[in-house]
């Protein structure tokens, strides 16, 4: 009898943004940011302001604190003070950082009806390892991905390129059809809209503006409403509901 090849029944995934999202993290990221701009003789951006601001990674956030002081900063400059503003992060990792109420029983929920979870996040990697590590929720997920982890031709590839969602559910062996990203901002919500991924947005993490704006496919306030919201998507992931 010949032999047939079965292709791999994948697992549904959900993905999910890390600041904002997974974790209250604003304090230690602003905190950080402040410290570099007391450098440049800036103003200190306030926690309230900071937390739009959060979203399309540190280099963006260093160059906002800039601009609410009128200011602009060159490419060059604005290297170096990233990679200052990242050790100052590091050393402060989760000072003030913690997980959103809800995240750790989720994750056992659907954990037990056959989900797989990946983070894909506008962080750099390494930092975004270690606050997950310090957190103790790392080992959960089978990817956790950020600015730097993909290259596309040379190129680091981060949301909103939906590649970098595409690229994190391959690599945590997730299923591109039944997977779904959980993220906080306009850059999330664009990154799963452009992948064709359904996203659901969390109220309660850093946007410029209200996440309806930017019609996410669901939106909850609590990752208690996360289970009956995917559910509600009907993407014929909930194995064991
Ligand atoms: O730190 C940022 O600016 C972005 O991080 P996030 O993609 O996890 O929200
Ligand atoms: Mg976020």
């Amino acid at each position: 009898m010949p032999l047939t090849r079965v292709a791999p029944i994948l697992p549904p995934i959900l993905v999910f943004d890390l600041d904002g999202t997974l974790a209250e993290t604003a304090g230690d990221l602003i905190g950080s940011l402040n410290v570099i701009l007391e450098r440049e003789r800036i103003a200190p951006v306030s926690l309230a302001d900071g937390r739009e601001m959060v979203g399309a990674g540190g280099r963006a956030l260093i160059q906002q604190g800039f601009k609410a002081a009128g200011r602009a900063v060159d490419p060059d400059r604005l290297e170096v003070l990233f990679q200052d503003y990242l050790a100052q992060y590091e050393s402060r990792i989760a000072q003030e950082s913690h997980l959103f109420p809800g995240v750790v029983a989720t994750l056992d929920r659907f954990e037990a009806a056959g989900w797989r979870f990946a983070v894909c996040t506008n962080k750099v990697e390494g930092p975004s390892l270690m606050l997950l590590r310090e957190l103790g929720v790392a080992q959960r997920f089978g990817a956790i991905c950020g600015q730097d982890t993909f290259k596309v031709d040379g190129q680091p590839i981060s949301k909103p390129d939906p590649r970098a969602l595409t690229m994190t559910i391959d690599r945590a062996g997730g299923d591109l059809a039944r997977a779904v990203m959980i993220g906080d901002s306009k850059t999330d919500i664009h990154t799963a809209q452009a992948a064709g991924i359904p996203v659901v947005a969390v109220d309660f993490g850093y946007t410029d503006a209200p996440v309806h704006t930017f019609a996410p496919d669901r939106i909850i306030s609590s990752f208690d409403s996360l289970w009956d919201a995917v559910e509600s998507l009907k993407i014929g992931a909930n194995v064991g509901a």
